[in-house]
C-alpha cells in the first residue's frame, strides 16, 4: 500500500487476505485463487503459446512472469501461482522432457540403479535459476497494481510436485491412469524406489527455500497421485517424505505457510494433516471440507474445493456449489479454489463470476 506506513512485523503482509488466512486468520468472505489459473482458459495465454514451447516459457522469466500476471490482472486473484511446472526438477536433473500435443509430458522412463544413477542433482540449483529470476520479478511487480489488483494484496505463491507424484512421472516415462509400473518398482525394488525418494525429497526441498529466498510468500505441494496407494505406502512415500519437506523448509522459512494436496488421499486425508507439519491442506472435489474439519486440529486450514467441471458449466449451479463451500467453512480459516486444476475449456466469464459470486457477501 503506497503511501502508508506499516508496522507489523510482516511488513505490509496485512493487505494480503490469501497470507494472513495461510497464517491461520480467519477471514470472510474467504481469500480466493484457482489451481492452474496460469493457464489454457485464457486467451492471452493461447496467444503466448503460439510463441514458444512449454518448457522455453517456464524457463524465460519475461514469459513466465506475464503468464503468472495474466489470472492476477484480469480477476484479481488472492494469490498468483508462478508459472512453472512440477516436471522442471527432473528436467534439471537432467532426464529429458518433452511437452506434446494432446500427450502430455514425456520423458526417458528411469526404471534401474543406472538411470537413477545418471541423473545429477547437483546441477538443480543452476538449472532453474531463470525460475527463481521469474519470482524476483514478480515480487517486485506484486508491489504496484496489476490489472484488477491492487498493489500489495498479492500473494506469491511457489511450488513443487512431492517427491510420490513426480516419481510417478519419473518412472513411468509420462502420464497414466494407473502408474503401474511406478508402483511395482515400489514393491519390487523398494531399495531403487527408495533412493529415487530420497533423493527427490532433498532436491524438492532445496529447491523450494530457493523459492522462498527469491520472493515466493507460500508454497503448495502437488501430490495428485498419492490417491493411488495404500495405507502403508502412502505413510512410507507421501507422509514421510512430506513431513521431510515441510521439516527443511520450516528451519529456515518458519512463517512461510505450506499447503499440501495429498489429491485423493480420502481416509488418510487426515493422518496427513496430522504427521506431515503442512498448514494447509487442499482437498480434491470427492472430499467433503466440512467432515474433513471435524476430523483435523482446528487450526489446520483447508483449501479446496470447487468441481472444475461445475466451473465449466457456469451459472446458477456454479454458484449454488461454491456458496454452499464458502458458506460451510465460515468461521474457520478456509482458502476458496478448486478441487483440481481449471479445464483449459472453461469460459473466462465463469471465473469472473464465481470469483466475485466468492466475494459478495451480502
Ligand atoms: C501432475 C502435474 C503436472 N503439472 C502440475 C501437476 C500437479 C497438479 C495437477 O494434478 O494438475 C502442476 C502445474 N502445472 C502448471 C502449473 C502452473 C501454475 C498454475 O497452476 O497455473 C502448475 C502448478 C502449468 C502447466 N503444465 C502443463 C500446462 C499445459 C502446457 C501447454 O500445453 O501449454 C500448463 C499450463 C503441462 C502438464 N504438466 C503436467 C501434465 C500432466 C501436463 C500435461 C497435461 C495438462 O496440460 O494438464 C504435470
Amino acid at each position: 500500500m503506497a503511501g502508508h506506513t506499516v508496522t507489523t512485523t510482516h511488513g505490509t503482509d496485512e493487505c494480503r487476505r490469501l497470507l494472513r488466512t495461510l497464517r491461520g486468520e480467519t477471514t470472510w468472505p474467504p481469500p480466493v485463487w484457482l489451481m492452474r489459473q496460469a493457464g489454457r482458459f485464457l486467451p492471452e495465454f493461447r496467444a503466448l503459446r503460439a510463441k514458444a514451447d512449454f518448457m522455453t516459457r517456464c524457463m524465460t522469466p519475461d514469459m513466465a512472469t506475464e503468464i503468472t500476471l495474466q489470472p492476477v490482472r484480469r480477476f484479481a486473484m488472492d494469490g498468483a501461482i508462478l508459472f512453472s511446472d512440477i516436471l522442471v526438477l527432473p528436467w534439471a536433473m537432467g532426464q529429458s522432457l518433452e511437452f506434446i500435443e494432446k500427450r502430455g509430458p514425456v520423458l526417458t522412463p528411469i526404471r534401474s540403479e543406472a538411470d537413477l544413477t545418471r541423473l545429477d542433482p547437483q546441477r538443480v540449483a543452476e538449472r532453474t535459476e531463470p525460475v527463481m529470476e521469474t519470482l524476483r520479478r514478480l515480487r517486485k511487480a506484486l508491489k504496484e497494481p496489476v490489472g484488477a489488483a491492487a498493489a500489495e494484496t498479492v500473494t506469491l505463491i511457489g511450488f513443487a510436485g512431492a517427491p510420490f507424484t513426480v516419481g510417478c512421472y519419473m518412472v513411468e516415462g509420462g502420464g497414466s491412469k494407473e502408474f503401474a509400473q511406478t508402483r511395482l518398482m515400489a514393491y519390487r525394488d523398494p531399495a531403487l524406489f527408495d533412493r529415487l525418494m530420497a533423493t527427490l525429497t532433498e532436491s524438492t526441498a532445496q529447491m523450494l527455500s530457493a523459492q522462498v529466498d527469491a520472493g515466493a510468500q507460500a508454497i503448495m505441494l502437488f501430490d495428485s497421485w498419492s490417491g493411488l496407494l495404500p495405507p502403508n505406502e502412502f505413510r512410507r512415500h507421501v507422509i514421510a517424505p512430506t513431513r521431510q519437506i515441510v521439516t527443511y523448509l520450516k528451519n529456515r522459512h518458519p512463517n512461510v505457510p505450506v499447503i499440501g494436496f495429498p489429491r485423493l488421499a480420502g481416509v488418510m486425508a487426515p493422518e496427513y494433516a496430522r504427521e506431515t507439519g503442512v498448514d494447509a491442506m487442499a482437498l480434491d472435489t470427492g472430499s467433503s471440507l466440512a467432515i474433513v474439519a471435524e476430523q483435523v486440529r482446528p487450526d489446520l486450514v483447508l483449501q479446496g474445493n470447487l468441481d472444475p467441471i461445475s466451473v465449466l458449466a457456469g451459472g446458477e449451479p456454479m454458484r449454488r456449489e461454491a456458496l454452499a463451500i464458502r458458506d460451510s467453512m465460515r468461521g474457520r480459516a478456509h482458502v476458496f479454489n478448486l478441487g483440481h486444476g481449471v479445464l483449459p475449456e472453461t469460459p473466462t466469464e465463469h471465473v469472473g463470476d464465481l470469483v466475485n459470486t466468492i466475494r459478495t457477501i451480502g
